[in-house]
């Protein structure tokens, strides 16, 4: 950075520094909070608030519960003007509310400010004058002692014009461009402004420090606050106030040791919206206070409301990463900290514990109305099994089995990682349900029946594409059983090695849930199976985790090379596979080829093509970013209804339903 010669700190330490703020480690009770949105984060939008908006603007404040709201510059604008009189004149102010203006210490300016509070129930009029060397010298071009001057004149002009005016006025000074005046010199013009007001106990004084270009440190800050506070005349007959800007980033901090050098009320805004950086967020400063156990005494209980509102209105938009308000500020994508968050929570559960010490998550989400569910853990190819289990635990009441987690975690992640995308709920369930539930299965088991005998003793119907078997075998329990009539059907070793069932309380059915692992060569396979009757579902579950066997794959005698070539050819052609290319490629004829893949597989050349393209295809859709025209061509289909109507078939729902399902 070559310019940097041109730069100098633009800050004043104070004559004497002391650092009792140093000493104290937290905030002990909320400050007096003033919004500013309706004056200093509105002057700042590109386009102001309209009437409609700032009224709509000031009840949501009310509602929050501000008392002390700056309403606006009414000098500065017919707008801001009638703004202040339809407060007034239609009694919008609530009781517990004080209203605040501005003005600069300008004569016909101060006195249209006070046309416009006339019969106000009570406000605070609000004078400022910049007292920095930079604006004495190149603005006002006065001396030090006639920017006191200014100060004087204006502040017994207030004086004079509020005893003449009808309604109830207190009031507030601010030097503005505090950092760039030596601070003695500002404690000076304060203390002369005082002495006009003579601020008793019945009616108290504001003295605002502005950092109204933000160019010091939040400690110097501090130790300029406290030297502030002890200096100013009248001290106990006056509110320390701070109006912190954030131009280095560091509004809160600005206001957070300021408070703990002495101040006892905040300036600021909503979301930090304000002139350049923007004013302090007191948001922030509100929720950080809540988050040590401190009643900030303002409600962001509906925060997406808030957001919603403040969005509309000021046309600016809230930062993903905004304090306690972005969209993903409780969202934890990588693994480490899912796994913690989810383990967190558990612990929450099972010991009932009140206070709240969940890793990674500063405040319960819940607090600023955000939900678990969709705000918490989100799943893309950073995450790790204890979030993907997590998801499949809150939204589908799936509980994988310990052991099966690494495996299913692997699995959806793979997918996340191969589409570049994060993966909504429902798309982790589905990647779940086709890798463990609707896995295509080799053989299966139609039926099923059991007796005591010695144990018990399974009688299963094996069916392997056309050809079912019947086979007997026995097992000290009924899915040993069923295991040994595979085992000894196939002649294949493995051990069963987990069973876990539950029941399935989501939504309306009430079904039961099964997952069944076996251990083979060192390596574990798995399985799962969803049905009403618990026998059925750990029966598909084993079926699923004995199919996936090598064995199971490999073996010429239960799976024919020329079938596995053939469904291959089928799955990397699917766009413009037919059975005359297969013909040629296999060198067998058309209804030769058709015949086989039906007879060894139990399933027509046309249902593959179709299974594999509607997959495909349901890839795209929930990718969003191509038409359902367009899929049906990329995966084949010429006829958009016909790809429609298959789409309908294979999932029971067109695609458009599945798109918008998708989004949810
Ligand atoms: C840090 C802050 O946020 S301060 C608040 C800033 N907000 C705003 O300015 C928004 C509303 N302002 C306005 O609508 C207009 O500026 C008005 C209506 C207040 C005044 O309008 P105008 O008089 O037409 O213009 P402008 O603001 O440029 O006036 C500048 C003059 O005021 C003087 N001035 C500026 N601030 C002050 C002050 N606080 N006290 C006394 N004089 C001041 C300037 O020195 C300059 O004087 P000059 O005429 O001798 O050169
Ligand atoms: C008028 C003062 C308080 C101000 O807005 C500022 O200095 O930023």
């Amino acid at each position: 950075m070559k310019n940097v010669n041109k730069y100098e700190r633009q800050y004043f330490m104070p004559p004497v520094c002391e650092y009792d703020w140093a000493k104290k480690d937290h905030i002990e009770k909320a400050p007096i909070w003033c919004s500013v949105d309706l004056r200093d984060g509105n002057q700042a939008l590109i386009e102001p608030m309209s009437l409609d908006e700032k009224l709509e603007f000031f009840q949501m404040l009310v509602d929050i519960g501000f008392k002390e709201i700056e309403v606006g510059f009414p000098a500065a604008s017919e707008t801001e003007f009638i703004f202040m009189r339809t407060l007034i004149e239609r009694d919008m102010i609530p009781d517990d509310v004080t209203v605040q203006v501005l003005t600069q210490a300008r004569e016909h300016i101060i006195k249209k400010t006070f046309e416009a509070v006339k019969g106000a129930p009570h406000a605070v009029i609000h004078l400022y004058n910049s007292t920095s060397v930079a604006q004495r010298e190149q603005v006002f071009k006065k001396s030090k002692e006639q920017i006191k001057q200014l100060a004087v004149d204006g502040a017994e002009l207030l004086k004079k014009l509020a005893d003449e005016t009808e309604g109830d006025f207190s009031f507030e000074y601010s030097p503005e461009s505090f950092h760039g005046t030596e601070v003695d010199y500002a404690v000076e013009v304060c203390n002369a402004v005082l002495d006009v007001w003579q601020p008793s106990a019945q009616n108290k004084a504001i003295i605002n420090i502005p950092a109204t270009v933000e160019t010091a440190m939040p400690h110097v800050f501090a130790t300029q606050i406290e030297y502030v506070s002890k200096n100013l005349k009248y001290r106990d007959n006056v509110v320390l106030s701070l109006h912190p800007h954030n131009d280095r980033g560091c509004g809160v901090s600005d206001a957070e040791l300021g408070l703990l050098a002495g101040a006892d009320r905040i300036e600021g805004t909503l979301f930090g919206n304000g002139e350049r950086t923007g004013n302090v967020d007191i948001i922030t400063v509100a929720m950080n206070m809540y988050s040590y156990g401190i009643d900030p005494q303002l409600d962001f209980s509906n925060m997406p409301h808030i957001r919603e509102v403040y969005e509309r209105l000021t046309r600016m938009q809230v930062n993903d990463r905004q304090p306690y308000a972005g969209n993903l500020v409780f969202s934890a994508f990588s693994g480490s900290h899912q796994d913690a968050i989810a383990k967190g929570m558990a612990w929450r559960e099972e010991k009932k514990l009140n206070t709240w010490t969940v890793p990674y998550l500063p405040i319960d989400p819940v607090d600023v109305g955000r939900t678990y569910d969709s705000d918490v853990i989100r799943i893309n190819s950073q995450s790790g099994k204890g979030g993907i289990s997590y998801i499949l635990k809150q939204n589908f009441s799936i509980s994988v089995p310990e052991k099966m987690r690494e495996e299913v975690g692997y699995a959806v992640k793979q997918v996340s990682d191969e589409e570049h995308k994060e993966l909504s709920p429902q798309w982790v369930y589905e990647i779940f349900e086709d890798n463990y539930i609707h896995y295509t299965p080799y053989f299966q088991i139609s039926e099923c029946h059991f007796r005591q005998d010695d144990g018990i003793m399974a009688e299963a119907t094996i069916q392997y594409g056309e050809k079912k078997t019947i086979v007997d075998a026995n097992g000290n329990g009924r899915l040993d059983a069923i295991s040994n009539t595979i085992k000894q059907y196939f002649g294949i070793t493995y051990e069963l090695s987990t069973y876990e069932e539950h029941a399935l309380s989501h939504g309306s059915s009430s079904k039961a849930m099964a997952y069944v692992g076996i251990t083979h060569d060192g390596k574990n396979y798995w399985g799962a199976g969803m049905d009403e009757d618990i026998i059925k579902a750990s029966i598909h579950a084993l079926v699923v985790a004995v199919n996936k066997l090598p064995e199971m794959t490999k073996d010429d005698n239960h799976q024919d090379d020329r079938l596995v070539s053939m469904l291959n050819y089928i799955q990397t052609n699917y766009q413009t596979v037919t059975l005359e290319n297969m013909a040629e490629q296999f060198h067998l004829s058309e209804p030769y080829i058709s015949k086989y893949i039906k007879d060894k597989s139990g399933k027509t050349f046309g249902e593959h093509v179709a299974h594999t393209r509607m997959k495909r295809a349901k890839t795209l859709l929930k990718n969003g970013n191509m038409t359902v025209e367009n899929i049906s061509y990329a995966v084949g289909y010429q006829n958009v209804e016909h790809f429609n109507r298959t789409f309908k078939k294979t999932f029971e729902m067109t695609p458009l339903q599945y798109r918008n399902l998708s989004r949810e």
